[in-house]
Order: C-alpha cells, then structure tokens, then sequence
C-alpha cells in the first residue's frame, strides 16, 4: 500500500506537468469547435482548411463531409489523426482530438467534444502564430467560396434566405455591344483586383451600377452575368419587405463580402420622393442638415410629406436610409461589394442617387443593336455571322432594319426560340418581325407601344407597392401621386 496522500500525488503530478512542459521544446494550442456557447470560427477555418490538405495526404483514416445542396465532398481528420504542416519554412504538427462530452454540459451541444490541437517548436512560435492563423482563415474563405455554389439571398422578415444560385447567363451570352461589354468587364475586374487602390485612396471598397433601360433588355441577366463573372453571390433586396431604415442597416451588416447587392426597378420599389420620415423631416426645416440632401429637389415633396405624415407611426424605408444603405459609414463593413440598382426610367429617380459618386456607373440597356443581334443568333441558332454562316442579303436587311425595328433582344429571343428548329425560318420570321415593327411605327402605333409599356411599369409598381397596413396602404397617398406625375 502507498503511503503518499492523494493530495501530494496530484501535486507532485502537477510539477511533473509543470517541469515537463517548461522544458518541452513545444508549444501546444488547443482550438475547441464550441467556445463557451458560441461556435469558434477558427475551428471550422482549421478544418476546412486541413481538409483541403488531407485529401493529399497519406492518411489512412479521413472523415468526409458534404454539405445540403453542395456538389463538392470534404475531406476532414479522422479522431486523433495528425497532419503536419509547413509555413514560411516553420513546420507545425495538428492533431484533431474527439473526446466524449460529459453528460452534465446540457443538451445544447454535440455529443462530443472536438478540438484541433496545434503544436510549433517553441522557437518558432512568436515568428507564425499570427500570420499562421490570418492565412488559414484566409485559405479557407477561398476554400469556401470555391466549394460551395454560389448562393442567392433573399430578404424575408429581417432575415436573408439562401438558395443555391444557378442562373446561366454570363458575359459570352449577354448580347450587348461588344465594346461596352469589354468597358464593364474590366470595370469589374479592376474593381476585384482593386484592394491596393481602395485602400490608397481612401474609398470604401464598393461600387455602384446604374442599369436603366426598357423592359427585355437584359438588366437582371446582365446582374447574373456579373455574378458568374465574379463569383460573387447576389443579394436580392426586396424593399417593399423591409419595415425601417434600421432593418435595412442591419440586413446590410448580415451580408458577406464578395458579393452584389441588387435592388431591381428601383422607381417602383418604394417612394422614394420623401427623404426623411416626417418626424426627422420637420427637425430638417428647422435647421438641422446633413449635408447631402437637397429636399427641394423632389418634385412632389409636399404631397408625399403630407402622405407619411398621415401613416405616422408605420414605418417603411426612406431615401434617405437607402443612400445611407450604400454611402453610410457602416456601409463599408465588409468590403467588396457591388450594388445593382435596376429601373426602367431614370428620369424618374431623385437626383440624390444619380449624383456622380454615388451610383458609380451607370449603364443604358438599349434596344437590340446590331453587333448585338449577331451575339444572338450566334447563340439561339449557331450562326456566325461573321463567318458567312448567313446569306449575305439577309444579314444586310437585318443591319438596315434593327436599329429602326426598336426590338428589345428579349423580343428577338422569343422570335428565335419558336424557330430554333428551323434557322432560315428563323431568319425570314425575325426579318419580318422587324419590318412590321418599323412599320408600325406611326404616331399612333408608338402611342400605343408606350402606354403597353407603361402598363407593364404600373403592373410592376402594383406588385412592388408597400404592404397593407390596417386597411389602409403605406404610402398609398404617394403612389396617387407618383401616377398623377407619371400621367404627366
Ligand atoms: N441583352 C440580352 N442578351 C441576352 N438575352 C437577353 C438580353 N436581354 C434580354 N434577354 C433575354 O430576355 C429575357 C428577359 O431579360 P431580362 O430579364 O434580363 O430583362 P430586364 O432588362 O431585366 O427586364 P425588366 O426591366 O423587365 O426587368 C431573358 O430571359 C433573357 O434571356
Ligand atoms: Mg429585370
């Protein structure tokens, strides 16, 4: 039997610990998945980023993962499995360690507790520590984005939801004239690269597109394009779905960098004419100022501050939150991004958002010109135009008419589709599709055209007008007027 009390066994236990890892050439850090309640971050960048090491790696035992909707499989460390690792010449040792969890911790976590431990020689330690996480946080955003398809949000009570997004249209698709097309990718592409510059300069990384133009030219497929050129995922604001400027403040925080922010047919969204809620808008009168709003600007100011003076009490987004939404000091709080806004009629926007600074670029979608046209037939029907693919006398009679014809390419596309079975049908049906709408176009026939197409604008404001609010809708008096001046 021994005679040593337990009490000097676990001390004696304890300075043998103690000498042991004073001497130890090592340094030992442990990084659980759950930290207190919270998930620790670092934990998962830790897997992801071993993961994508491991698949290479000759290790016997590999755990694998796939996420809901993903098409990609994770590699992870098996229990105890170790993986060593080499940064800036320094070589580290990780080590994943899965214990049962006790009982007594409560239902809310897993049954087990997982923890990374990572170990570097003494020595090397104060050199990487930092840098060495940085980069493995680094790595396994990119390993992330690569991983996943990208995703779609949708704004929905405060909240984004996500879909995976998959839409097909990118820039070879996008019929456009080419120059312009070439002008908008390396806009994009200096704007990826840009971080040095941003930072030099003192901007916020962003930048703002303008994209106006009838319906059926191709705004929402140019935003897609932009997405699949970037990958960049794509929040889609839905304005009429937000309750208040700070609703909109805190879903603009939840999104990721790397990523568009779109708010489609900005005119109709929301009315955009009254800046300022009218409590705040009496304080403006008397004298306080922000510098960027000019009030009188907006033509229908009286009636739409009578208007939300009549709905106090509800609130909705003001103009002035959404030029805050892109321009405000907490709009930078994650970088990259690129926000859309699309309408049919920029005429119709407050001049606080066309200001140049704000909306960086703006892009007209135009009616199908001719260089466009060929981009379409080349991908509905396979014809190069270019390579002779099409009578040379068509071709000529489908230049000498396009511009005159105003077709939209989503007017074309619909001619091209019904016949894509038959591509010299196709071309007579496209040609006299053409003709008849430079034929039509009389005084009469344009009239009609324009009051079809501002039907469709109304359609779009019907569906995108605030919600009902006890009866009585929110902004409904600004919409009265907002057609009284459209009627204009
Ligand atoms: N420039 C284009 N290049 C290729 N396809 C186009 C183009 N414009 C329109 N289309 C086709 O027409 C359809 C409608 O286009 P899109 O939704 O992009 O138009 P839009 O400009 O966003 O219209 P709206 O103003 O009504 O939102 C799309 O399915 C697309 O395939
Ligand atoms: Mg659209």
């Amino acid at each position: 039997k021994t005679l040593i009390p337990p009490e000097l066994q676990s001390a004696v236990h304890k300075l043998i610990h103690l000498l042991f890892s004073y001497f130890s050439p090592y340094r030992y850090y442990e990084i659980t998945e759950i930290d207190g309640v919270n998930t620790n971050e670092l934990y998962h960048a830790v897997q992801l980023y071993l993961s994508s090491s491991a698949s290479s790696a000759t290790l016997n035992r590999l755990s694998l993962t796939r996420g809901l909707n993903s098409s990609t499989i994770t590699f992870g460390l098996a229990n105890n499995a170790r993986l060593s690792d080499v940064f800036n010449g320094v070589s580290v040792v990780w080590e994943h360690i899965v214990a049962p969890r006790q009982s007594s911790s409560g239902r809310r976590f897993p049954e087990e507790k997982r923890s990374f431990t990572l170990r570097i020689n003494r020595r090397d330690k104060r050199f990487i520590i930092n840098d060495y996480l940085d980069f493995i946080s680094r790595k396994a955003d990119e390993i992330k984005r690569n991983n996943k398809d990208r995703l779609l949000y949708i704004n929905s009570r405060g909240w984004w939801e996500s879909v995976p997004f998959k839409h097909p249209s990118t820039f070879e698709t996008l019929a456009m004239d080419p120059a312009m097309k070439t002008e908008i990718k390396t806009d994009l592409r200096d704007f990826a690269d840009g971080q040095a510059f941003y930072k030099r300069t003192g901007r916020a990384w962003k930048r703002g597109y303008l994209l106006y133009g009838p319906p059926g030219t191709g705004k929402s497929s140019m935003i897609a394009a932009i997405a699949n050129f970037l990958e960049y995922d794509i929040y889609d604001l839905e304005l009429s779905e937000v309750k208040a400027n700070s609703e909109l403040r805190k879903l603009l925080m939840k999104t990721t960098t790397k990523s568009i922010i779109v708010i489609e047919d900005i005119d109709c969204s929301i009315n955009l004419t009254n800046r300022k809620k009218p409590t705040v808008s009496k304080q403006r009168t008397s004298g306080s100022t922000d510098g960027d709003l000019d009030f009188k600007s907006s033509p229908v100011e009286p009636a739409a501050f009578a208007d939300s003076e009549s709905n106090e009490g509800s609130t909705s987004v003001t103009l002035s939150g959404l030029l805050n939404f892109t321009d405000g000091i907490w709009s930078c709080c994650g970088s990259e991004r690129i926000f859309v806004f699309t309408t049919n009629h920029i005429e119709k926007l407050d001049q606080a958002l066309l200001r140049s600074g704000r909306m960086d670029k703006h892009i007209f979608m135009s009616y199908c010109s001719f260089p466009a046209l060929k981009i379409l037939l080349k991908n509905y029907l396979g014809c190069d135009a270019d390579a002779g693919d099409i009578v040379p006398e068509v071709l000529e009679g489908l230049e000498a008419e396009i511009d005159g014809a105003e077709m939209t390419p989503a007017d074309i596309a619909e001619v091209l589709i019904k016949n894509r079975r038959d591509n010299s049908r196709a071309l007579t049906e496209l040609l006299a599709a053409m003709k008849g709408r430079s034929e039509t176009k009389s005084p009469v026939n344009l009239l009609c055209r324009r009051l079809a197409a501002e039907e469709v604008a109304e359609e779009k404001r019907a569906l995108n007008s605030p919600k009902e609010v006890d009866g009585a809708a929110i902004g409904g008096g600004a919409d009265l007027e907002y057609t009284k001046e459209w009627k204009d």
